[in-house]
């Protein structure tokens, strides 16, 4: 599965823009979150007010200042002039500084409160959500995706804003102090448009080659680091060294072609800037002999040029990374979108149950036109195991995750002590059960937390006990920090029996009524293994279990074995009931451990 790679700042280019109207009802979202800090936001919107309508100010007390210098008017005025013009920038900056603070504050506050939302959503779908979905591409919806927001959302929206006040003060200033010299100013506008629009057509191809070849690169790494021991094994290193570079390659000459694009920018800004400043000073001068402008208009105009040159360019980028974390915001409320787990009405709380349980002639499908489970009906009794049997692909697993109602039936019932499991809340059914699967998953915390995590209000003593039931306890004390040794990335750091052992030890430590194996298939060495079964059989006394049996002894020992064909039972009974009736078990038993096994 390859991870999103994080997104470059110019990688925006390479999304698809929103349609306008998916735009507003996002944008109109997003403000809801924004809508709560309101008093913030009209401050940050009076700041830029203020600190743009200075940068318009500015320029202009240093034309008069200038032209009163040539005047020749007393030098307090020209002192005073001056002083006038520090503060405003002064102030101007205060302003900047402040317009930043509470803008930042309003960002953080924001992609804080979508991000706890779409953690807590995430928490509440499906498992069929899950098993459609990318966890990598989930995981950038979490981070890329909302650094997007949050990168836009801190900076663009005050850029956006300053940038068209300062546009359209500019150009209203200049109009209002001369309307032929504005004109001729203007002439570079249409050249700055055209160049910009010849560069981002560039840029855009090669920055979606670079978010390809990058995100290929990614794939390829994440692959090569989860297989690298099947790498080694079978020295595969030269190979995959040879892979890595082509897709680097490819990665580096995507990336030269668009950073060279773009370093075109600042050199046609440079270039228009020094344009615009010969037309001022050429026209300008001119108009100024004629006696039709004064020269500290031209000086208010040199510093209006620029300011009318940097927002054009300004606005064309912040409007890409505004639709960019758009399409972000827009990804992330498609997820918050997606219905929960359904749940019934009247839904009731199950209380400590006995751990009757009864399937009656439930039929279930994962797609609609192909039946998965047909019409099965079993009954365990309280303390009872059941032996789940058959073939891959048979239904197994499916009927497991039916009883941990991961699915609903489609038809029949599961009842748990009589009761329906549709009318139950998911989490107090789950409360009654334990799950002990071939390759649970442990947390990268310390064993004892990992234990702990069946039940959170259970003591150190408890946490111990149940290692000791579960045989685990003696290689615990083994590692060098005991109880508190921290497994690194999903427990790798101790063997697959040892991780067997923690899990049934998590599953002791809860208690429940219903417990559910999925036997190892795995080859074990025979001592952990006898330690592993001798555990499973302690977690097991006095518990109703449901095994997914791949081994012998268990389904000995089981009091029903329920024989799964093609999602039909096919056939039930004790172990020597069904070698007896030289059936299907019969034959896959014969096949699965050898003729001596069974006889
Ligand atoms: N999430 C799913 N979406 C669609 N089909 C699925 C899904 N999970 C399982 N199936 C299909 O349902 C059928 C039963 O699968 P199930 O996993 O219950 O079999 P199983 O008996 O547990 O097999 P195994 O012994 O290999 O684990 C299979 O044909 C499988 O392809």
């Amino acid at each position: 599965m390859s991870r999103t790679p994080k997104s470059h700042p110019h990688s925006r280019m390479g999304q698809k823009p929103p349609k306008i109207n998916d735009l507003k009802a996002t944008l109109k979202r997003v403000w809801t979150y924004i809508a709560g800090q309101r008093k913030r936001f009209v401050l940050v919107m009076l700041m830029v007010v203020i600190s743009s309508t200075l940068s318009l100010v500015g320029p202009y007390v240093l034309g008069v200042a200038v032209d009163r210098v040539i005047a020749k008017v007393e030098t307090t005025t020209l002192f005073q002039l001056f002083l006038g013009l520090a503060a405003i920038y002064i102030f101007q900056m205060v302003t900047l500084i402040l317009q930043n603070y509470w803008m930042i504050g309003i960002s953080q506050h924001t992609v804080y409160t979508i991000r706890n939302h779409l953690f807590a959503h995430l928490q509440k779908l499906s498992l069929s959500y899950f098993q459609k979905q990318q966890h990598g591409e989930l995981m950038s919806r979490l981070t890329n995706d909302m650094e997007n927001v949050s990168r836009t959302l801190n900076s663009s929206i005050i850029q956006f804003t300053t940038s068209i006040l300062t546009l359209v003060g500019t150009i209203g200033m200049m109009v209002w102090l001369s309307p032929v010299l504005t004109l001729l100013t203007l002439t570079i506008v249409p050249i700055l448009i055209f160049g910009m629009k010849w560069i981002t057509k560039r840029t855009s191809v090669y920055f979606k080659d670079q978010q390809k070849h990058l995100g290929d690169m990614n794939g390829y790494i994440e692959e090569s680091l989860s297989g690298h021991s099947i790498i080694k094994l079978f020295s595969r290193e030269k190979e995959t060294i040879d892979q890595f570079n082509e897709k680097n390659e490819q990665l580096k000459r995507a990336g030269y072609w668009a950073q060279t694009y773009t370093g075109f920018i600042p050199k046609l800004m440079n270039m228009l800037n020094n344009v615009s400043f010969a037309i001022i000073v050429g026209a300008g001068g001119y108009l100024a002999v004629q006696g039709s402008i004064s020269v500290g208009v031209i000086v208010t105009f040199t510093t209006y040029s620029r300011q009318f040159t940097r927002p054009l360019n300004d606005l064309a980028n912040q409007f890409n990374m505004i639709l960019s974390a758009v399409a972000g915001a827009e990804r992330v409320f498609q997820v918050m979108d997606e219905e929960p787990e359904k749940t019934e009405k009247e839904e009731e709380s199950l209380q400590l149950v006995k751990g009757d349980v009864r399937f009656e002639s439930v039929s279930f499908s994962y797609e609609s036109d192909q039946a998965t489970l047909q019409g099965i009906t079993l009954h365990a009794k309280p303390g009872e195991t059941v032996a789940l049997v058959g073939p891959t692909g048979a239904g197994k697993t499916t009927i497991i995750s039916l009883l941990l109602r991961f699915y609903d039936p489609d038809s029949g019932r599961i009842l748990i002590d009589g009761k329906d499991t549709k009318r139950v809340n998911r989490e107090s059914l789950r409360e009654q059960m334990a799950v002990v699967l071939q390759d649970s998953f442990l947390f990268e915390k310390s064993i004892r937390e990992n234990i702990r995590y069946g039940r959170l209000g259970a003591t150190d003593e408890e946490v111990e006990q149940a290692a000791r039931e579960a045989n685990a306890h003696s290689f615990i004390c083994k590692l060098p920090n005991g109880y508190d040794t921290v497994l690194q990335s999903s427990g790798s750091s101790i063997s697959q029996g040892q991780r067997q052992l923690l899990s049934i030890a998590r599953a002791m430590v809860k208690d429940p009524s219903i417990l559910i194996l999925d036997e190892a298939t795995s080859s074990i060495d025979t001592l952990t293994e006898m330690k592993i079964n001798d555990a499973l059989k302690t977690l097991m006394k006095g518990r109703t279990s449901f095994v997914i049996a791949h081994r012998l002894n268990t389904i000995y020992q089981a009091d029903q074995i329920i024989v799964l064909q093609n999602g039909s039972i096919i056939e039930r009974g004790t172990h020597d009931e069904l070698v007896e009736q030289n059936g299907f078990y019969r034959s896959l038993v014969d096949v699965q451990f050898g003729q001596q096994a069974v006889d």
